[in-house]
């Protein structure tokens, strides 16, 4: 991806920002609220279309219904209907793909087997989590997009995603993480991309970013212009 940009109302909210992510890969955007972290990835997804920029997704432009069925996608504001069964969230999303893992399969690997019948409404919020995530695997993607995925969770929770996602790597996906949590991206993330004001300030490795600095939150301090 090459010189990303988008307006909103003649207002530059991602202003030629460029990184390439490698297979296997578990790459972290981090910034400040308003950053533009989630519009460059709805940008990838197919979601919104960028004024300006060269987006490749696995070879393909991001809007392709070829790319898109091979992506996953766990989007910040994802919401179910509270009287949804996760069976039917499962079933409903696995019809819309034609490759796709077995969903009880799915549904035991993060922690929901016998869950099935409950209704979206009654699950906590870390379930809640693990099930947009199950959601977002159902069609076995090659690469995942996971959007501050352990905000809200309890420590115990947000171990568990950690370890999960892992996992994801460890299976080989690639995984763009946009996360808020320094020690998160720095104990999961590859390779980290810092945006500030829409624009890419740094890109590296959380131990390359910390470098010459305290530690990872420094550096990103100064980085963002908040230090
Ligand atoms: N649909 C939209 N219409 C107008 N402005 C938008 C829209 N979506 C996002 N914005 C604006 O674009 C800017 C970047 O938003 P974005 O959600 O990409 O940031 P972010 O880095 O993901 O922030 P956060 O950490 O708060 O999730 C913000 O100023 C936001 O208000």
């Amino acid at each position: 991806m090459a010189g990303l940009t988008k307006r909103y109302g003649g207002v530059t909210v991602v202003d030629g920002v460029g990184f390439e992510v490698s297979g296997g890969e578990v790459f972290g955007i981090v910034g400040p609220n308003g950053a533009g972290k989630t519009t460059t990835v709805e940008c990838l997804i197919g979601l919104r279309r960028a004024d300006a920029g060269v987006l490749t997704v696995l070879g393909g432009e991001p809007a392709s219904p070829a790319v898109r069925s091979r992506i996953g996608v766990q989007l910040q504001q994802a919401a179910l209907p509270d009287g949804m069964r996760v069976a039917e969230a499962m079933t409903l999303f696995a019809a819309a793909y034609r490759r796709r893992e077995p969903w009880r399969l799915l549904l035991e690997e993060w922690g929901l087997a016998g869950r099935e019948r409950a209704r979206f409404g009654s699950l906590s919020g870390g379930q809640r989590q693990r099930l947009f995530i199950a959601l977002a695997l159902i069609n076995e993607p090659e690469l995942v997009f996971l959007d501050e995925i352990t905000t809200g969770l309890d420590p115990e929770a947000r171990r568990e995603t950690w370890g999960l996602v892992r996992r994801l790597g460890e299976r080989g996906s690639t995984v763009v993480l946009v996360s808020h949590d320094l020690a998160e991206v720095a104990a999961l993330c590859d390779r980290v991309a810092v945006l500030a004001a829409g624009r890419l300030v740094a890109l590296g490795t959380p131990a390359d970013l910390a470098a010459g600095h305290a530690d990872l939150e420094s550096a990103y301090f100064q980085l963002t212009g908040r230090g």
